[in-house]
């Protein structure tokens, strides 16, 4: 199990679901959990925040049923964070991001009441931001959430290419983190760029297509936590 508050020896290794088979979902994720996989992340996606559908809490559930001491990191790429996180924290949850982005507009403070909503629920919280979304954006929440989560592609969809501009944004945050908090990143990430990403201040990297798409998973694990 991931403990959010400890910063671990090589980067953790979450294999993104969204690149998984769904009709063999639940055999995809017990093989990646045998070959390394840190945790599971599970993408959530709204068809308005971003472009594309996903999955749904009764998936949560059915993974956390079948995989009862798996961690699973969800990501909610929703414009209502605050109606999906209390049915995935039920659902199961371990922890739960939502995107800055998705409290533009929204009252003042809102990512503190969401942050609190979280919590609550007994999971750790996490902030992510998009590529064109500066680090200052969310550096008012260092101290308050448990993870950033940078945002190297568009979200969306998986299997695009990295943006390499976002490094710079983790150098500038990563070392404004308290040792307790966690810095992710998702998109475009596998052995040939884990490296540059943990070099620049990442100790979570989520990997879709390079780690279902991977001939060999448990060497694409292996690959990318080596760096
Ligand atoms: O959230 C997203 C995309 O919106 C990611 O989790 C991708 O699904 C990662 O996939 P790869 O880029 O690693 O294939």
């Amino acid at each position: 199990m991931i403990d959010l508050s400890q910063k671990p020896a090589q980067p953790l290794v979450l294999p993104s679901i969204l690149a998984a088979d769904f009709t063999t979902l639940g055999e995809d994720v017990a093989d990646v959990l045998d070959k390394g996989a840190d945790g599971i992340h599970v993408d959530i996606m709204d068809g308005h925040f971003v472009p594309n559908l996903s999955i749904g809490v009764p998936i949560m559930a059915s993974l956390r049923k079948r995989f009862p001491d798996a961690y699973f990191d969800v990501h909610l790429m929703v414009t209502n964070p605050e109606l999906f996180v209390q049915p995935f924290a039920d659902a199961g949850a371990d922890h739960i991001t939502f995107h800055i982005e998705a409290t533009a507009g929204r009252k003042e403070n809102h990512e503190f009441d969401l942050i609190k909503q979280i919590k609550a629920t007994g999971c750790t919280a996490g902030i992510s931001f998009n590529p064109p979304t500066t680090a200052a954006s969310v550096q008012h929440l260092v101290g308050h959430v448990e993870m950033f989560l940078a945002m190297s592609v568009h979200p969306g969809f998986g299997g695009q290419k990295f943006i390499p501009e976002v490094l710079d944004k983790i150098r500038e945050l990563s070392p404004k983190l308290p040792d307790t908090a966690r810095f992710e990143i998702d998109g475009g990430v596998g052995p040939v760029n884990a490296g540059d990403v943990a070099a620049a201040g990442v100790d979570m990297i989520v990997a879709g297509s390079a780690v279902f798409g991977a001939p060999d998973r448990a060497a694409a694990i292996a690959a990318i936590k080596a760096g």
